[in-house]
This record gives C-alpha cells, sequence and structure tokens, in this order.
C-alpha cells in the first residue's frame, strides 16, 4: 500500500466532504458525482510543484472524502474511476487529465441512469402500483422512464424514519404525474397486497447479491416476499462493491443518535441507549432482480457482472 503524507486538501474538497458526512450531499450516485467534482478541485486549487506532490494531494484528498460515509460504494468507485484515467508528466498535464477524468464520469454517471431508468420502466405496467423506500434517484429514473412511455402509475412513499427521505421521493413522483400516498414505515405490510412492485435502491451491491440499502429495506423485503409482491432493486454499476469478491464485508454506518430522538425527549424518557444504523443488508433470496444500466440481473448472478467490470482487486483509490 503507498501510503500518502499527510497533507493539505483544497478548502472545496473539505466542504464537500462536510456536505457529504451531513448528508447535505446524499443519495449513492449524487455522493459519487459529488465526489468526482471534488477531485477536480482539488486538482484546480493544487499549488503542487512536482506531479509525485500533486498525486500525493490527489489520494489525501480520496481519503478525506472516503472517510465521511462508509457504506456507500458509489464514492470509492468513483474516485478509483477518475484516478484510473489520469495520466501526465507535467503538474498540468496531470492537472487537466484529472479535469477530464471527472467530466467523463459524471457524464458516464448520468448516462448509466438514463439507461437504467429505461430497463426498469419496461417492467411496469400501466396502471401498475408500486411501494417506495427512501430517496433513490435510480428509483425515480425507473419511474420517470414508465411515465415518458405513457404509462399511468401509482405509488405508495414510505416516510423512511428518521430522516424521512420518503418525502423527497414523495414531490418527486407528484411532479412526474404519479399518484402518491405517504406512508409510516410500520404500515408498509398493510398495504402490499395492493402493490405490484416494491422499489428500492442501492448504497452497495455485494457479490452474493445482497442488497444494502436504506435501514428497513430488508424487513421490507421479507414481508413483500411472504405476500408475493417482486421487489426490484435499481442500482447503477457504481454501486457494485469490488472488496465484496475477496471476502471482504460491507461496513454497515451507524449515525448520530441526534437523528432518532433529540436530547430533551431522550432525558424525558432516561436517556436510553440509541442505535441508528443508516442501512442494512437483504440476501438476495428476497430480491426478485437487480436493475442496471447493463440490464436486468437476478442477484446471484451479479458477481459475473463485477468480475466483468472490476476484475478482482479491490484496492483503495489511494493505492492507485
Ligand atoms: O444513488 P441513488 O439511487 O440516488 O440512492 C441510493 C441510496 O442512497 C440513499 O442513501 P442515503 O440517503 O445517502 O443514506 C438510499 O439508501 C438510497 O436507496
Amino acid at each position: 500500500m503507498t501510503d500518502a503524507p499527510e497533507r493539505e486538501v483544497a478548502e472545496e474538497v473539505s466542504r464537500i466532504a462536510e456536505d457529504i458526512d451531513t448528508m447535505e450531499i446524499r443519495g449513492a450516485a449524487t455522493i459519487a458525482d459529488a465526489a468526482a467534482r471534488a477531485l477536480a478541485a482539488q486538482a484546480d486549487a493544487s499549488e503542487a510543484e512536482s506531479p509525485s506532490a500533486f498525486l500525493d494531494e490527489l489520494r489525501a484528498a480520496a481519503r478525506v472524502l472516503c472517510d465521511t460515509r462508509p457504506t456507500a460504494v458509489s464514492l470509492p468507485n468513483a474516485l478509483r474511476y477518475v484516478f484510473r484515467d489520469v495520466r501526465g508528466a507535467t503538474v498540468e498535464e496531470l492537472r487537466e487529465s484529472v479535469r477530464e477524468s471527472a467530466d467523463e464520469f459524471c457524464e458516464r454517471l448520468d448516462t448509466a441512469q438514463h439507461d437504467l431508468g429505461r430497463v426498469g420502466a419496461n417492467r411496469l405496467r400501466d396502471g401498475d402500483t408500486i411501494m417506495t423506500h427512501c430517496h433513490s434517484t435510480d428509483v425515480l429514473a425507473c419511474v420517470e422512464g414508465a411515465v415518458e412511455q405513457g404509462k399511468s402509475l401509482s405509488a405508495y412513499v414510505k416516510e423512511t424514519r428518521p430522516r424521512n427521505q420518503g418525502h423527497i421521493t414523495a414531490e418527486a413522483l407528484s411532479e412526474m404525474g404519479v399518484d402518491v400516498t405517504l406512508i409510516v414505515d410500520s404500515a408498509a405490510r398493510r398495504y402490499l397486497n395492493d402493490v405490484d412492485h416494491v422499489l428500492v435502491g442501492a448504497d452497495s451491491i455485494a457479490a452474493d447479491g445482497s442488497v444494502i440499502n436504506k435501514i428497513g429495506t430488508s424487513g421490507l423485503a421479507v414481508n413483500a416476499r411472504d405476500r408475493g409482491t417482486p421487489i426490484v432493486c435499481a442500482a447503477q454499476t457504481i454501486k457494485l462493491h469490488p472488496g465484496t469478491l475477496t471476502g471482504h464485508t460491507v461496513e454497515i454506518e451507524m449515525r448520530d443518535e441526534s437523528e432518532v430522538i433529540d436530547p430533551e425527549t431522550a432525558s424525558e424518557i432516561g436517556d436510553p441507549e440509541v442505535l441508528n444504523p443508516a442501512f442494512d443488508v437483504t440476501p438476495p433470496r428476497y430480491v426478485d432482480a437487480i436493475i442496471t444500466e447493463r440490464g436486468q440481473f437476478p442477484p446471484e448472478s451479479i458477481v459475473t457482472l463485477m468480475r466483468e467490470l472490476f476484475g478482482e482487486s479491490p484496492i483503495q483509490p489511494w493505492e492507485l
């Protein structure tokens, strides 16, 4: 492993890292886009006098960004992608190369989401009702694709405690002309009989086809399986976790208890221990399909796509 010396990172990198950490910037695809742009910002701001110093700064920026949220693999994957194409014998050549690579990555991200949406749209029929969990731009791309095909849809939108990202989904779906019903998370099972597809996103997909997504996804999937309702995960290939090819597990982010309960209320009820995991793991047997920009896959077959895309070396961006 190449250990980059400690270096100051550009102000813009610190700001983006802070925004990702506090979830001002959130959602796996949006985080990937922001991380790639942060590397470009680091390149722009660099006053390095040698190519090696320049690259050390980039690696330091990658570390700061990666330290923000551990579960969404789109973040290190984005950095890996940008690093992979960086070439140059001088600082100026390297700087230009980082800018180009970051731009190309962000464009590919947009195209991938659009292509994924067209695949997902094909699963949805006119008059279908979906159920959503949290807020996923990949899921919204599928719905948008279906609406563009002239299909009329209804949606049960789970509010998704503790941060209520379901509200963002409700607003986005309403704007698309989808008939939206907001429900509390614990009401999901009651309405599953009325639902044709449960549609969820992903923060990471493991090599065995497990879906790592917002906390509550696994319970929803078990209930959906029990009710015979198909559950579909919309996830661009940037969500595939290369480390799981070599036995690593996906770290589940634990967030602050203040997202769950305010200190005053906590004190009134005797200050219990509060646990706030942001994500959970849904085993592949509860997932009917993973939709990517490369097409639709049974979860158990996703490993072949991972090998094709990443090879077998799960190295970190700062090791490149
Ligand atoms: O990439 P897209 O589909 O937009 O989002 C994927 C996932 O990111 C979100 O995590 P968070 O809100 O950042 O914790 C949700 O878990 C969502 O399913």
